[in-house]
């Protein structure tokens, strides 16, 4: 039976809060998670090492033999410390939503269904002003080249309330390839796990029918080499605050991506970006829906 609950999870979904008063049972996943063969990656390797605990096996002195995990992209202090002071004031006097699993969000973008495949302008009227700057600064990035934000979403993870979200893939009907993050406050972990489930779910089909923008950026193809033998394996990712993350090729599409509870020790803030497939982009055979949407996506009120 579906519960209305006032915390905003819904179905599977649970926060400490529900868990409480309703006696949801919750399974833990970063105990079962941990007896699996993981691993940490390392941003100044671009290797990952054996282990679980970010501040384990550190950079130089590591320890065991690692693997390749391309596709994704980590750059620590992105803001400056000022910036991100700044950053989280103008967030606070925006009004916040309550989401699922413990988050808040604020959602500026279009409304999509991902089952029926149906985008809808909604009330998007693009981005507030005061977090202009932080988009601005993806021009500095290489591999963000030619990246229009469409949807920007805050979001607050709080550790009273058990915060975190659910291991899962972002969808890939309408959200291209990279997936932006920019860690505001709080240091914090994407846990990685191979996906093998069902291919129709999260829109994954649709990949092989667009070209890949990150492989003609870089001239190269960011696969995983030997994805079988990756089924026991689990790859976390640090996400320090301040410091920007983007998902693409072989991390975006093979893995699902996760914060688990147990990584947020205090609030954390950050804002995903997402940009549209090429379909919806200039040339792409939906351009007459996207441009609508693209328009309104260059406004900063
Ligand atoms: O909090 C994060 O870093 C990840 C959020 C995420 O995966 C999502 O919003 O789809
Ligand atoms: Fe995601």
């Amino acid at each position: 039976m579906e519960i209305d609950r006032s915390c905003g999870c819904k179905g599977i979904r649970s926060c400490l809060i529900c868990e409480t008063i309703y006696r949801i049972p919750r399974i833990n996943l970063a105990d079962n998670l941990q007896n699996k063969r993981t691993y940490v990656y390392c941003i100044n390797c671009d290797k990952a090492w054996p282990g679980w605990n970010l501040s384990s096996n550190q950079h130089p002195n590591h320890i065991g033999v690692p693997i390749d995990y391309p596709g994704v992209y980590i750059e620590p202090n992105f803001l400056s410390k000022n910036k991100a002071k700044i950053l989280i004031k103008k967030l606070d006097e925006l009004p916040w939503d309550l989401s699922q699993s413990g988050r808040r969000k604020q959602n500026y973008g279009p409304k999509c269904n991902f089952k029926r495949r149906r985008l809808r302008l909604g009330n998007f009227s693009g981005f507030p002003a005061t977090t202009r700057f932080v988009q601005e600064k993806f021009a500095n990035v290489p591999l963000l080249q030619g990246f229009q934000t469409i949807e920007q979403c805050s979001l607050e993870y709080d550790p009273l309330r058990g915060a975190s979200i659910d291991p899962h893939i972002d969808d890939c009907w309408i959200w291209g390839e990279r997936i932006i993050t920019v860690n505001i406050t709080g240091d914090a972990v994407l846990t990685m796990t191979p996906y093998t489930d069902a291919l129709y779910r999260y829109n994954l089909p649709d990949v092989e029918t667009y070209p890949s923008v990150v492989e003609s950026i870089l001239n190269s193809k960011k696969t995983q080499p030997n994805m079988e033998a990756m089924e026991h394996v689990v790859v976390r990712l640090p996400m320090p605050a301040r410091s920007l993350m983007v998902l693409y090729g072989a991390s975006r599409y093979n893995w699902e991506h996760a914060v688990l509870r147990e990584d947020v020790k205090g609030r954390r803030l950050c804002i995903a970006y997402r940009e549209f497939t090429p379909p919806y982009l200039e040339g792409g055979d939906h351009f007459d829906e996207g441009s609508k949407i693209l328009e309104k996506a260059r406004i900063f009120w």
